[in-house]
């Protein structure tokens, strides 16, 4: 592709018109990771926070760059013999080269951005899209998933580069409606800036990667970019209503000129009127448009309510009846690893994996499970390492005041030393057992299970490893607990 026309349009507002001869390079691809450079590719430098992109132009036009674009603090009359580009955005500029590059996306996409729900929400779009009869596919945390894929991915807000290659590649396989997560970093990171969006979602805010953002309003302004920036004005925007943040999501989608449709209790467009919950399921009464829907969703917990009603109106807003959302919404699955039964003991407990890994998601998940369960509650879990310590005393508090029993185990310590993370977790419980090894905790949490009972082990969910050092060994929470039924249940 010429230069010309992959900085044709938004990119050539940041970077400025190309002198003639610029236009008709050719470029063959792009990447901000100069490791990756191949001759003719465009070398995009990023500052992040391990290194400064900068620093490896010279490795990059080494490797063959023919052009590279940088921030404005780089100096452009580096000695290197190719051209630079400069903007105040080298970011976004990258997401808009790479939308360029690769040229094609499923026809209707959405995102969701939240603290909790990205991945439930966004397999509950798809899930509706395909119930519609739609070829649809979800991105995400765990992975991008379609009628023809199901491939393990490691971030949920993919980068540029790899993100548009892969919605190119499902646009060519038929794809036409797409669900992806926004995470915070996504956005912040500008990751998804050159997604064209038909209607984008908004579940909540809590405490998350604090270490990554200052403070809650930093982190909330990162997520409101889907609005502010990303989203085409006037598009509509699905708000979860009955959240702390929610006033203040609406507030901004409204400002962007949004058409903003808030479901949930306090919701106008869905309006949620009354939930009655059951063992597996809870039924539902949904008021829209003046009518009402009755609904049997196949999912246990009150989030998986808030997380329905956000999908159900993304689906509406992308085309899907009403009546056939509602249906699909009785035959929907839960995300691998979120709130999933795995296993019931002969007495009747109950086992699930779930993947609440911060304080607001472990504590919907022991107050979900709290309505039927007669006996107790058992909670496993732990807090992973080089992540926001600040949470690990409050996630021991929750389980503390919410659990029966809390064990206290292992999750990914990556480079910390483990016994440290569990101390300041078990710094803040009272009654917390400390089971270093996550398969013997997990044994042990088995092994007490009585009738009536509820064990939830939190955390992983759809993970398969347990990452110690720099080394993932093999984990499942799922196969876990199955080996220790047969062992203490058969
Ligand atoms: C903190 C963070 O978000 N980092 C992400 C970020 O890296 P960065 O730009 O800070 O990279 P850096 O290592 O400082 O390097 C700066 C630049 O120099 C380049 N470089 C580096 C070395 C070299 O030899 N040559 C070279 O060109 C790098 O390619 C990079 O462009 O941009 C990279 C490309 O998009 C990401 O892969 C990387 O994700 C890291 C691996 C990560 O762990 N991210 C997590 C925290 C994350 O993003 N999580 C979210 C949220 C999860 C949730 O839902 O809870 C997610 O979306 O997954
Ligand atoms: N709407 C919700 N409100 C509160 N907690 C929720 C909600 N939805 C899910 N959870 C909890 O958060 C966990 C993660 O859910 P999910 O994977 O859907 O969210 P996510 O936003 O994609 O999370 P992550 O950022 O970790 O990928 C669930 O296992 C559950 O414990
Ligand atoms: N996307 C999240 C997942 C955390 C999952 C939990 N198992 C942990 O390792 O803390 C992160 O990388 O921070
Ligand atoms: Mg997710």
């Amino acid at each position: 592709m010429k230069l010309r026309e992959l900085t044709d349009g938004a990119l050539q507002e940041l970077i400025g018109p190309l002198d003639s001869g610029l236009a008709e390079l050719e470029i063959s691809g792009l990447t901000a990771d100069s490791r990756k450079v191949q001759p003719g590719m465009m070398f995009v430098a990023l500052s992040g926070v391990k290194a400064d992109g900068a620093q490896f132009i010279a490795d990059a036009v080494a490797r063959g760059a023919a052009v590279v674009v940088a921030s404005s603090s780089v100096d452009a009359n580096m000695n290197v013999n190719v051209p630079v580009l400069v903007t105040d955005q080298p970011r976004r500029a990258l997401a808009l080269a790479a939308a360029r590059f690769y040229n094609a996306q499923p026809q209707t996409m959405i995102a969701v951005t939240g603290t909790a729900g990205k991945t439930s929400v966004a397999s509950f779009v798809r899930q509706i899209w395909a119930f519609a009869g739609l070829d649809s596919a979800q991105i995400g945390t765990t992975g991008v998933i379609s009628a023809k894929r199901n491939d393990y991915g490691s971030l949920t807000t993919p980068d540029p580069v790899e993100l548009h290659k892969m919605l190119a590649e499902l646009a060519g396989e038929g794809v036409t409606h797409a669900a992806m997560e926004a995470s915070s970093h996504g956005l912040d990171q500008s990751r998804l800036d050159g997604v064209v969006l038909s209607a984008a979602g908004f579940t909540n805010l809590g405490r998350d990667h604090m270490d990554y953002h200052p403070t809650i309003e930093h982190y909330m302004a990162a997520k409101m970019r889907l609005f502010e920036v990303l989203l085409p004005k006037g598009a509509p925007a699905v708000i979860f209503a009955d959240d702390e943040w929610s006033a203040e999501a609406a507030r901004v989608a409204t400002k962007a000129g949004h058409d903003v449709r808030t479901v949930g209790r306090a919701g106008s467009f869905l309006t949620l009127k009354r939930v009655e919950h059951f063992r597996h399921k809870q039924t539902a009464e949904i008021h829209h448009g003046g009518a009402i829907y009755e609904v049997d969703l196949p999912l246990a917990g009150d989030f998986q309510i808030a997380n329905a009603l956000v999908a159900a109106g993304l689906a509406i807003s992308t085309g899907v009846s009403v009546e056939t959302t509602m249906k699909a919404l009785e035959r929907l699955q839960g995300a691998s690893g979120r709130l999933e039964l795995v296993a019931q003991a002969k007495g009747g407990a109950l086992a699930y994996v779930d993947y609440a890994h911060k304080p607001d998601a472990l504590e919907n998940v022991l107050k979900a499970v709290r309505p039927f369960t007669s006996g107790r509650i058992i909670a496993v879990f732990g807090c992973g390492g080089d992540r926001d310590k600040g949470k690990r005393p409050i996630m021991g508090e929750i389980a503390n005041r919410l659990a029966d029993i809390a064990i206290v185990t292992d999750d990914n310590p990556r480079s910390e030393v483990a016994a440290t993370i569990r101390a300041e977790v078990m710094a803040a419980t009272s009654r917390g057992i400390e089971i270093a090894d996550r398969k013997q905790a997990i044994r042990a949490a088995v092994a007490m299970l009585a009738t009536g009972d509820t064990l939830i082990v939190a955390g992983k969910g759809h993970e398969q490893g347990q990452i110690v050092g720099g080394i993932t060994l093999p984990f499942s929470d799922h196969a876990e607990i199955l080996n220790a039924m047969e062992e203490f249940h058969p």
